[in-house]
């Protein structure tokens, strides 16, 4: 089924000056949920914008992400570090990876399926009222298919859990010796204190488990695929590749958006040791005002001198990993590696892990944050930008504090909460001026 390139959604060739109801720009984690729920009210015209074209067999074959990233089907950014920061990667530059297909970074990512903490959601909520624990949990639960049998027959875990969503999540059987690898991993860390859990989804998030990835039967669940390809024979849902808008057109009297340029092409065509939550920040910036120049992005790592700090406890804690009976047995070293800048400084120090820490230091591209939520922030809590009517911002750059895990779910999370507000803020008026239930406009029986 993988190597048929059929079922996405057909090309749309736009024309100038056309009209429709939204215009969803990039068909990421988010946005194509957002084109997806809009398009199920009927008398919505929807025009949804990508970069990227369809997406490859090494995109739906979970095993062949690999070839994904630096190919063309990533945008292929480069993001540099501080002075004297990452002296470990040639010319101190980090090659920082994106989506540029249909389903965006959803298409290209590493498929781990990780919510974060009921606790993230709470902050959050202090800053942008709405997105508590158990509201996003509804749209967490309307996003997912639970296929693991275990997680669904345990109530304390079931609850947490949907099998009636699109995005198919499950934890793919694996091949004996694989199970042994991770099996001996998972002992390891118990005896180091770390508890096994169920599931990282599950009511118990600090602990070890073999994660859940959004992959069934062998194939990738992006939105592309969970979203887009059943939505894709609407007559109301219109998606435009290999096109990038360049300009998003702001009438300079009402200060409303009103529609956008767009450049169209004719193309044919371990997750290691983590900081979770960093207090360093880094930014985003324009190089120059052409739209299709890559933007400069500054990571700004440890500028911040208390996370150089947990880095580096942390280094030193997981290589304790080294002690445990397994390790011992087999007699396992730390490897002595050559990192540059670290050359002067005795080997196994504190002073060395915290300078190893520092040179050796990368990115997982779970970027978020550049157009937060919040009162003085770019976006309101029902994501419209601040001052300008007509434009909300919808994906992972909304996010006001990072959670505790992988963001793919919470940026579907995002589109499928953005979908329902916008339904609400634009169906009450019809209902009112129509005096009809707005449910009947539905091509689905979904639950909005
Ligand atoms: C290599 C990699 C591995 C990752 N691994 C994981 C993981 O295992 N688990 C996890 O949960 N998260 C993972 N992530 C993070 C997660 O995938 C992202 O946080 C999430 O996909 C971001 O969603 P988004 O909608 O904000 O943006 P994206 O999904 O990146 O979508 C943006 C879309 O907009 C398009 N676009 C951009 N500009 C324009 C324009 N001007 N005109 C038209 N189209 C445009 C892009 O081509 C793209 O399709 C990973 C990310 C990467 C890159």
């Amino acid at each position: 089924q993988a190597f048929l390139q059929e079922g996405w959604p057909d090309n749309y060739q736009l024309t100038d000056g056309e009209r429709f109801d939204f215009i969803v720009v990039g068909s990421g984690s988010a946005g194509s949920v957002l084109a997806a729920r809009l398009s199920e009210v009927a008398h919505f015209r929807v025009l949804l914008i990508e970069s990227g074209g369809d997406p490859p067999i090494t995109s739906v074959v979970p095993g062949l992400l690999i070839t994904l990233q630096g190919s063309k089907y990533d945008w292929n950014y480069q993001a540099q570090f501080d002075e004297g920061v990452g002296q470990a990667h040639p010319g101190r530059i980090l090659p920082y990876h994106r989506g540029k297909v249909l389903g965006g970074s959803s298409s290209t990512n590493f498929l781990i399926y990780a919510r974060g903490k009921p606790q993230d959601y709470e902050e959050w909520n202090r800053i942008a009222p709405g997105w508590d624990w158990n509201s996003v949990l509804y749209y967490f639960k309307k996003m997912e298919n639970m296929s693991e049998e275990t997680v669904m027959m345990n109530p304390r875990n079931a609850y947490l859990h949907s099998t009636e969503g699109p995005v198919k999540v499950s934890r793919p059987v694996t091949l004996a010796s694989t199970a042994a690898i991770d099996n001996t991993r998972l002992e390891c860390y118990e005896e180091m204190g770390i508890e096994r859990v169920l599931e990282i989804n599950g009511p118990e998030i600090g602990g070890a488990a073999r994660p859940h990835f959004t992959i069934y039967g062998g194939r990738r669940s992006s939105t592309a695929e969970a979203y887009l390809r059943p939505a894709k024979d609407r007559p109301n849902l219109k998606v435009a590749k290999f096109s990038t808008v360049t300009k998003i057109l702001i009438d300079p009297h009402t200060l409303r958006a009103y529609g956008g340029t767009a450049n169209v092409f004719n193309e044919i065509d371990y997750v290691q040791l983590v900081l979770l939550h960093p207090l360093s920040r880094g930014q985003v910036k324009l190089r120059s005002t052409d739209p299709l120049d890559d933007p400069i992005i500054d990571l700004g790592y440890y500028r911040n001198a208390y996370d150089l700090k947990v880095a580096a406890e942390g280094v030193k804690y997981i290589n304790t990993l080294i002690n445990t009976t397994y390790f011992r047995k087999v007699q396992g070293e730390i490897p002595r590696l050559s990192v540059t800048g670290c050359e002067k400084i005795a080997w196994g120090s504190d002073e060395y892990w915290e300078c190893y820490a520092r040179n050796t230091v990368a990115s997982l591209s779970h970027a978020v944050g550049t157009c937060s939520m919040g009162p003085d922030a770019v976006v309101d809590e029902r994501l419209r930008v601040h001052h300008v009517a007509g434009l909300r911002v919808v994906d992972a750059s909304v996010i006001p504090l990072i959670p505790s895990g992988n963001t793919n779910a919470p940026v579907m999370m995002i589109g499928e909460k953005a979908a329902d507000m916008i339904k609400a803020d634009y169906l009450e008026d019809i209902v009112e001026y129509n005096g009809k239930d707005f449910k009947s406009f539905a091509y689905t029986n979904e639950v909005w």
